[in-house]
């Protein structure tokens, strides 16, 4: 645990996560690493350099990778991880967390997410503005949940999949790993096939 973090990307999802960060209050120093050549002072903080530079950081920075794409973060995190690197959970301190809810590190929540009692989100997941997801739920690592999307009770997302803008799965649904649901899509039914989904009731389409 450190008193400075650092922030692997600069993009728009990087730059709500270091938004995050500063309303938790909780860093002295806030700083982006990333590997597009002209990214100026985002939110008014610094790019200390490229991703690749990061072995100069990681003892004295508490790290959180920023990066939207599933698997991209995924193995980003897993080197990391793999490295002993300290990384956070982000809440928003406008996000309401049930009682007996565990978010592993590097998870972000953002502002206006509700997640109910007896959910357990995984590493590296991305809860994004204003989703729900309710009681007895669990998420694998590295889901993304898009703004939005509500998730009823007692529902299983497999790791790396993720659901777009506004969709919605009913109770005690099981979505496999590494499938996208569109946005605005209704899940009704188990998926137990990798894909694309979209529509109500989804149905499968080559993505
Ligand atoms: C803060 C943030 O911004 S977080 C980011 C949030 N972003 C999102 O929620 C985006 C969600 N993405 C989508 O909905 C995408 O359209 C995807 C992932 C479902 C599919 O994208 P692609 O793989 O590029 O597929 P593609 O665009 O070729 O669509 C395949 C077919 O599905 C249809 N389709 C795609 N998305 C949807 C949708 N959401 N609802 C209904 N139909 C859809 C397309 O019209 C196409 O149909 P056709 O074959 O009859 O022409």
């Amino acid at each position: 645990m450190s008193d400075k973090l650092l922030i692997f990307g600069a993009g728009g999802h990087a730059k709500v996560v270091a938004d995050i960060a500063l309303k938790m209050d909780r860093w002295k120093e806030i700083a982006f690493l990333d590997d597009q050549e002209n990214t100026k002072k985002p939110m008014g903080l610094h790019v200390l350099g490229t991703i690749k530079d990061y072995h100069t950081y990681i003892e004295d920075y508490d790290i959180f990778v920023a990066i939207g794409n599933n698997k991209t973060r995924k193995n980003i995190m897993m080197t990391l991880q793999s490295e002993g690197v300290s990384m956070p959970t982000l809440i928003h301190p406008r996000a309401v967390i049930g009682k007996q809810v565990i978010l592993a590190c590097g998870t972000v929540v953002m502002g206006g997410v509700v997640i109910n009692c007896c959910t357990k989100i995984g590493h590296g997941c991305i809860i994004n503005t204003g989703a729900t997801i309710d009681h007895d739920s669990v998420l694998d690592d590295y889901v993304h949940v898009s703004p939005g999307v509500h998730i009823s009770g007692t529902v299983h997302i497999g790791e790396g999949t993720w659901l777009g803008t506004g969709s919605v799965v009913i109770n005690n649904i099981i979505i496999t790993s590494g499938c996208k649901v569109g946005a605005g899509a209704v899940v009704v039914k188990d998926i137990h096939k990798s894909g694309t989904y979209v529509g109500t009731p989804v149905r499968r389409v080559e993505g």
